[in-house]
């Protein structure tokens, strides 16, 4: 099912953070958002989750208005976000935290199987406090968490945030399978050279709006929007 975001306006209190933004994401594309700091790229991905309700416009997954639901059904309908920094359950172990991630939407015990085999090292660590893992492991273990929905649509802020080369490529390397099992990912990046290597097509935001809209091919031939919006060259990469 496509996610479409159509025209949505944002406030928090009497300040606009959305600005008719529309975007859409089919099933086996990831589409990264891009735009410098205080954009709305992280406000976008909360008012998909309903942890913001826009004050105009809508939020669709195929033909449902989610803008209707309370913010706890929005992952039952399949839509799973791995917020920036992680927010796990530091105290619980891996196992506990997968297990949470399983209430959410019961799915059955062959999703832990599923989930665990993407992700060996967590195996190695059930009884493992999450606080205790490193920042590459707890990244895994919020993605792992996530993909517990087994999501239609995965929200991403920021997943390779502070993490060693080895860690980011591992992530990216799990985006690009779920990309290949059918799934929509929605990415906030701010490392350039990583979204490209994922994304499908990028969407530049400034300003609340998406002001640009490339596939990642014609932003390799020009990358002026890269110029533009996000302040980097490609030959910077
Ligand atoms: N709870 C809040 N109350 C008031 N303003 C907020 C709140 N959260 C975010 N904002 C403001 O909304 C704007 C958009 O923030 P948002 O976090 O969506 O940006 P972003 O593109 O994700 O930025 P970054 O790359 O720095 O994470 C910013 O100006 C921010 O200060």
């Amino acid at each position: 099912m496509i996610l479409t975001l159509d025209a949505v306006n944002c406030f928090y209190g009497r300040v606009q953070v959305l600005r008719d933004l529309s975007l859409r994401v089919a099933p086996g594309e990831v589409l990264c958002l891009l735009g410098r700091n205080g954009a709305g790229k992280t406000t976008t991905l909360k008012t998909i989750m309903g942890l913001i309700k826009p004050r105009s416009g809508r939020v669709c997954l195929g033909d449902v208005d989610l803008g209707g639901l309370p913010a706890h059904e929005i992952p039952r309908r399949g839509i799973a976000y791995v917020p920036q920094g992680r927010r796990l359950f530091a105290e619980l172990t891996v196992e506990e935290n997968l297990a949470i991630g399983l209430m959410a939407r019961d799915r059955g015990a062959s999703v832990r199987e599923r989930v665990l085999a993407l992700f060996p090292v967590l195996k190695e660590r059930l009884a493992q406090a999450a606080g205790t893992l490193s920042g590459g492991e707890q990244e895994m273990l919020a993605v792992a968490r996530a993909l517990c929905l087994e999501p239609a649509v995965l929200l991403l802020d920021e997943p390779t945030e502070g993490l060693m080369p080895s860690m980011i490529a591992a992530i990216l390397d799990t985006v690009r399978l779920l990309r290949s099992q059918g799934v929509a990912t929605i990415l906030v990046e701010q490392r350039v050279e990583a979204a490209l290597s994922v994304a499908d097509r990028v969407a530049f935001i400034e300003n609340g709006t998406v002001k640009e809209t490339c596939d990642v091919p014609s932003l390799r031939s020009d990358p002026t929007p890269l110029q533009r919006y996000v302040g980097v060259g490609l030959r910077s990469m």
